[in-house]
């Protein structure tokens, strides 16, 4: 099936300043049954959105318009269905709609071997709720990390996570190890409370800090294994997928466990025994570890695209080692992936993103009809969003 639509831009909402198109540009290159994804989202008083309610039957879906429009507040609403958080800052502000007492945002979404889901997100004051019908996995209650919908963001300063504290890359290998090894969950859980003992032990003068060693070591050690696993295969993406990107050719992606190498962690604490009543917490394992890119070739670092680059490089290795493990295939949501990326870049990194076959919703800053770079995808379609003050 071939199928080209244009139309004019038509109101869909009832709001009286956001409006979103009918599709403005429609094409549908496969006769392929739609894969897994987001089948229909509808958002009241999410941002400068007061109501927005559309279907979804393509696997790209672009989303164009100026700055401001509300193109990322939809990427928003996707991820808050799926994270039952948002990606944005406190700087950003309320995420309802001044004026609104609520925000509430629906979707459907078709998982690969499923009937569909409906999953309702509503957020009232600061009380937050999120429910999926029918439920999948009673016994979690749906904690996010095994929502029915997954995404990957590439968003704005997603370069971040290269400079930015340890913690923020811990937290971002540990979801992915997540997804690959659910178990992970709990081992996080049992070691952070043990390792909040033994804190509570240093700082009461150490004497008991030793009754907890045993455990700390035990669970630090299958922390690590864990991880140590999924940098692995994680690494061996990595590195396959770097080969399209000269400036990468010599960098690698390393972990650091928390540890020297080489040497036992109990030796280590001993050796960090004193340090650790004068600092008055742990100093070594599996809450100091870390990954980081190294660039080579004597590189120092990365310009701001290239860094945007690794990141997107870094989350495409991460997706491919959970569909070798049979995980549920994700959404990317690229907002304004063209960012800093010169055509030629843009045009690689995209490609990389539609050979995924995964559903993709992404945003350009335009205000044309041009689809630029994304008109070649096999099943697209645009609307454009409008805001009008
Ligand atoms: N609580 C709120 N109530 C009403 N409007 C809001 C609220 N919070 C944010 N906004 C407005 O909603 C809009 C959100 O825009 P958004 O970031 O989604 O636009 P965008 O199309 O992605 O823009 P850009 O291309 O510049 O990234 C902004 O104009 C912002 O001022």
């Amino acid at each position: 099936m071939f199928h080209v639509e244009h139309s004019d831009a038509v109101s869909e909402s009832s709001g009286p300043a956001f409006h979103i198109s009918r599709p403005m540009f429609h094409v549908e290159r496969s006769s392929a049954v739609p894969g897994p994804g987001l089948r229909s989202l509808r958002i009241e008083s999410l941002r400068n959105i007061q109501r927005l309610d559309f279907a979804i039957d393509t696997r790209t879906l672009l989303l164009t318009g100026a700055n401001g429009a509300g193109k990322t507040s939809i990427l928003e609403a996707i991820y808050l269905l799926a994270r039952g958080r948002t990606f944005r800052g406190t700087k950003a502000g309320p995420l309802t709609t001044n004026g609104a007492s609520f925000t509430r945002i629906e979707g459907v979404y078709q998982p690969s071997d499923r009937e569909a889901v409906r999953i309702r997100y509503v957020k009232e004051g600061a009380a937050a709720t999120r429910a999926v019908h029918p439920p999948l996995w009673p016994e979690t209650g749906g904690a996010d990390w095994r929502s029915p919908l997954q995404v990957k963001l590439i968003g704005e300063n997603a370069q971040t996570l290269l400079d930015s504290e340890p913690s923020l890359r811990r937290r971002f290998l540990d979801w992915n190890v997540f997804h690959v090894e659910h178990r992970f969950a709990q081992l996080h859980k049992d070691f952070t409370r043990v390792l909040m003992q033994r804190n509570a032990a240093i700082r009461s003068g150490g004497s008991q800090r030793g009754l907890w060693d045993r455990s700390f070591i035990e669970l630090a050690e299958s922390m690590d294994r864990q991880r140590g696993l999924f940098h692995a295969e994680w690494r061996a993406c990595f590195l396959d997928l770097r080969d399209d990107y000269p400036f990468l050719r010599a960098a690698d992606l390393h972990y650091r466990r928390g540890w020297p190498d080489g040497r036992a962690l109990g030796e280590t604490l001993d050796s960090l025994a004193d340090q650790e009543l004068t600092r008055g917490y742990t100093l070594a394992g599996p809450s100091r570890a870390d990954f980081r890119i190294e660039p080579g070739e004597g590189r120092r670092g990365f310009s701001r695209g290239q860094a945007k680059i690794v990141v997107a490089l870094l989350q495409l290795a991460a997706e491919r080692v959970h569909r070798a493990h049979g995980r549920a295939s994700v959404i990317w949501l690229l907002d304004d992936l063209e960012a800093e990326l010169d055509r030629a870049m843009a045009e690689r990194l995209w490609n990389a993103f539609e050979s995924t076959g995964n559903q993709i919703i992404v945003t350009r800053v335009a205000t044309d009809s041009d689809p630029g770079l994304f008109g070649k995808s096999q099943s697209l379609a645009m609307f454009h969003v409008e805001h009008q003050d």
